[in-house]
């Protein structure tokens, strides 16, 4: 069934507000405290993880003031869906080098942790110095991939499926400024 802008804003309308817009900006905040500490200079390379990464290296970004590059990657395994396979398909690669940079991966979620171990096994092999990674929200859970944790956090909401700054509800609501939980999801 395609899903249609009515279905949509009856999604956002009942949907539970997890953290509203003034405590993301407060995290996004102290995360950039925190990188800009680390990382000032290195002369990083900030790696977007595409779709959802976009809002919050937005965000995060025009907080950095200090000396670095951008680019950006594709990889997806829920593609539009829920849920997702254990799959991870690569629609870009960084057309930077890798070589002997820090290089940060930014993404909007940390869940399973699959996307991140594929995207960070991927900048080592590409030879980068250092490789960190950030992500604006943890779930709680338990089915992460083991040891797997990003250097640098925004907020921990917990299990359920979220949309807002950047994360998707079958690909809409990546706008919402706030992060939301569907209802019964
Ligand atoms: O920790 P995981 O369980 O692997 O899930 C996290 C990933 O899932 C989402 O991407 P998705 O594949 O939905 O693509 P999108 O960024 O286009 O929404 C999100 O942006 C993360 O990259
Ligand atoms: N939009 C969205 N994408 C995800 N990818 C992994 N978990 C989630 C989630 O809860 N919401």
């Amino acid at each position: 069934m395609s899903v249609t802008p009515e279905h949509v804003k009856q999604v956002l309308a009942e949907a539970d507000c997890l953290v509203p817009r003034e405590q993301v900006e407060a995290a996004m905040d102290r995360m950039a405290e925190a990188i800009t500490g680390d990382l000032a200079d290195s002369n990083p390379l900030i790696l977007c993880v595409m779709t959802g990464g976009v809002v919050a290296a937005g965000h995060l970004l025009t907080r950095l003031h200090f000396p670095l590059q951008v680019d950006y990657l594709h990889a997806t395994r829920y593609r539009g869906a829920l849920t997702g396979g254990e799959e991870l398909h690569w629609l870009v690669k960084p057309q930077t080098s890798l070589k002997d940079r820090t290089v940060l991966v930014l993404d909007d979620i940390l869940d399973e942790g699959h996307t991140l171990a594929g995207i960070l096994e991927y900048c080592r092999e590409e030879g980068a110095g250092q490789v960190l990674s950030a992500a604006l929200v943890l779930k709680h859970h338990d089915r992460r991939v083991p040891g797997l944790m990003v250097d640098y956090l925004g907020v921990e909401v917990e299990d359920r499926y979220v949309f807002g700054y950047g994360m998707d509800y079958k690909e809409y609501l990546r706008n919402v400024p706030g992060i939301y939980a569907v209802k019964g999801c």
